[in-house]
């Protein structure tokens, strides 16, 4: 299905990059620069993200390419500025972080995300980091900050920030335009439902969600945004 004047929103692990052991091995598929820097020059788009701008740029390095980061929290383009939206006080967290077997920090500075893919026991890893979060909920609310949980990873951010959130600020900017949102995680969830009945959603691979069309892997989702150039 493709739809007239697309505003394209993309997710980048799962979606662009096939999933990896660890996010600095999350390389773009071979073809997507090629495909970003051709619809960039026809159409507006965007890739949301829960990982950095900064981050970003180092995997997808067209410049002028517009990102939303850390599932909302900042924005900005590759090669030019990025601002923070939602201040963040993440020390008093930092001073009593999770012991868990296998699991490993990713400071992102304005959100903390705990992996715990290859874990020798990963149940037990995400049993434990859960049990950390039961025991500092009281912390959390005081600190604003919240839970949010992603394939094989447990990120605390502030409050408010979402996928969803970010779209909807997004869709006045481009009067006109049918957003286009493809994404493969739980956290994409939220721009799924944020964009009902506005557009068109698109799932990669299995699971439940909200989105009203699939893609089965990352050869797709490129194969589909081709079929727009
Ligand atoms: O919103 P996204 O672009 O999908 O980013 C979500 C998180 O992606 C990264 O973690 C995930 O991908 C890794 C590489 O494939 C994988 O090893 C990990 O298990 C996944 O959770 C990134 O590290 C996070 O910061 C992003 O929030």
């Amino acid at each position: 299905m493709r739809v007239e004047n697309p505003l394209f929103l993309l997710d980048y692990d799962g979606t662009l990059a096939p999933i990896a052991p660890r996010p600095e091995e999350a390389f773009p598929h071979p073809e997507a620069l090629e495909v970003l820097r051709a619809l960039m020059a026809r159409y507006p788009l965007y890739v949301i993200t829960g990982r950095r701008v900064a981050d970003l740029a180092r995997l997808l390095p067209l410049p002028g390419l517009r990102v939303v980061g850390g599932h909302g929290l900042e924005e900005g383009q590759v090669g030019g500025e990025s601002r923070l939206l939602f201040p963040v006080d993440l020390g008093p967290l930092r001073r009593v972080l999770p012991s868990c077997p296998g699991v490993w920090l990713e400071d992102k500075g304005f959100a903390l995300a705990f992996h715990y893919r290859g874990a020798e026991d990963e149940p037990r890893a995400r049993a434990c980091l859960e049990g950390w979060l039961s025991a500092h909920e009281d912390l959390l609310r005081a600190l604003g900050l919240e839970a949010l949980r992603g394939k094989k990873v447990l990120e605390i951010k502030p409050k408010g920030a979402s996928k969803g959130e970010a779209v909807l600020r997004l869709l006045p900017r481009h009067p006109g335009h049918t957003p286009v949102y493809i994404g493969d995680d739980a956290t994409d969830e939220s721009a799924f439902q944020a964009l009902k009945g506005r557009g068109l959603t698109l799932k990669v691979g299995p699971g439940p969600t909200l989105a009203e069309g699939r893609l089965g892997d990352v050869e797709a989702v490129l194969a589909y945004l081709k079929s727009y150039l």
